[in-house]
């Protein structure tokens, strides 16, 4: 007799533009390990979960990377979770990739995350949350334009703390250091915004287009210089105001290759621009699924981030 199934509430929630023929809405089921009960198309760049009563996932990793499975599961970069808030935070959120690997903190997520609690759960009035991440205390509030502002803390440069083991090139912060990848030297600035990143501007006008990021992408994150692995953020200078990126993600490459977006690697990106002295604090950053505003204030040296999420279908999931 197999064990009594459960059902765990999902929403999938987007951050890029959604595929104008996803369900608006409707309802999905799937069987974890089967063909999907119902036609599920969108471009759900996070599927949210809530065991608000648990203070654990209610999925396992292996779980959550068939959620994410874009044939037999809903599709998503990853599944987020949230749970009751620990020391004074109003909530919780953990994520895993679709690898199944559990990074520290996820931009986009945490987007989706907020629009999930205003929206879902029809919190009225409040708009703004604290929410404990392996990061940290993240802030995001929603805006009257509908726009999603996230506090996204201060970035961490110390190779040490990122982590890399490459070398502090200015002021302790790994700016511009060679990397030797498969016969050619890279140059890559270092930022953790709670999960790793590298980001190179490539040499001479890099045209990111033109990247075959499923070759080129896993070489660095596996690369033995990123003892956690690594996000890599590839960058084309549009202007000191606007960049243009491409992102292989660590735990998302492998299983849904290149993502449409990163929001903590649009974090990134913007502070190794400035660190590099190649952009402003303040800059809007390009991506495949859209453009996300990114601020890295002086006075408190924390990183704004400013984007949509928008929920594109809701269901459940027998498992
Ligand atoms: N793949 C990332 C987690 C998701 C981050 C990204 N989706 C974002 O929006 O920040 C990592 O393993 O660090």
């Amino acid at each position: 007799m197999s064990p009594a199934a459960a059902t765990t509430t999902f929403v999938a929630i987007s951050i890029a533009v959604p595929n104008p023929t996803a369900p608006s809405r409707g309802r999905v089921r799937l069987p974890l390990g089967g063909v999907p009960a119902a036609p599920r198309r969108a471009v759900a760049s996070m599927a949210v979960s809530a065991p608000r009563d648990s203070s654990v996932p209610k999925v396992t990793p292996e779980e959550a990377a068939k959620l994410c499975d874009r044939n037999f599961g809903i599709g998503a970069d990853g599944v987020i979770f949230v749970m009751p808030g620990v020391n004074g935070a109003d909530y919780t959120m953990r994520i895993f990739n679709s690898d199944g690997s559990e990074p520290e903190m996820c931009g986009n997520g945490v987007r989706c995350f907020a629009r999930f609690i205003a929206e879902i759960e029809n919190l009225q009035g409040t708009n703004r949350f604290t929410i404990h991440t392996g990061a940290g205390k993240i802030v995001p509030e929603i805006q009257s334009d509908g726009q999603v502002k996230v506090d996204m803390g201060e970035p961490i440069l110390s190779g040490l703390d990122i982590p890399t083991k490459l070398l502090a090139t200015k002021n302790k912060a790994v700016v511009q250091a060679e990397l030797a990848v498969e016969g050619l030297t890279w140059h890559v600035t270092c930022v953790s915004m709670g999960n790793p990143h590298c980001v190179t501007f490539g040499a001479n006008e890099l045209k990111v287009d033109d990247l075959k990021l499923s070759e080129i992408g896993p070489k660095f994150e596996h690369h033995e210089m990123f003892p956690a692995r690594t996000n890599t953020e590839f960058v084309q200078v549009l202007s000191r105001s606007h960049l243009k990126m491409r992102v292989w993600e660590r735990g998302a490459g492998l299983t849904v290759g290149a993502t449409l977006a990163c929001g903590t690697g649009a974090c990134a990106v913007v502070v190794a621009a400035v660190l590099e002295g190649r952009a402003e604090r303040k800059c809007v950053v390009d991506l495949p699924g859209g453009p996300l505003e990114i601020e890295w204030r002086e006075d408190d040296n924390h990183v704004y981030m400013t984007g949509p999420a928008e929920v594109v279908f809701y269901g459940s999931v027998v498992h």
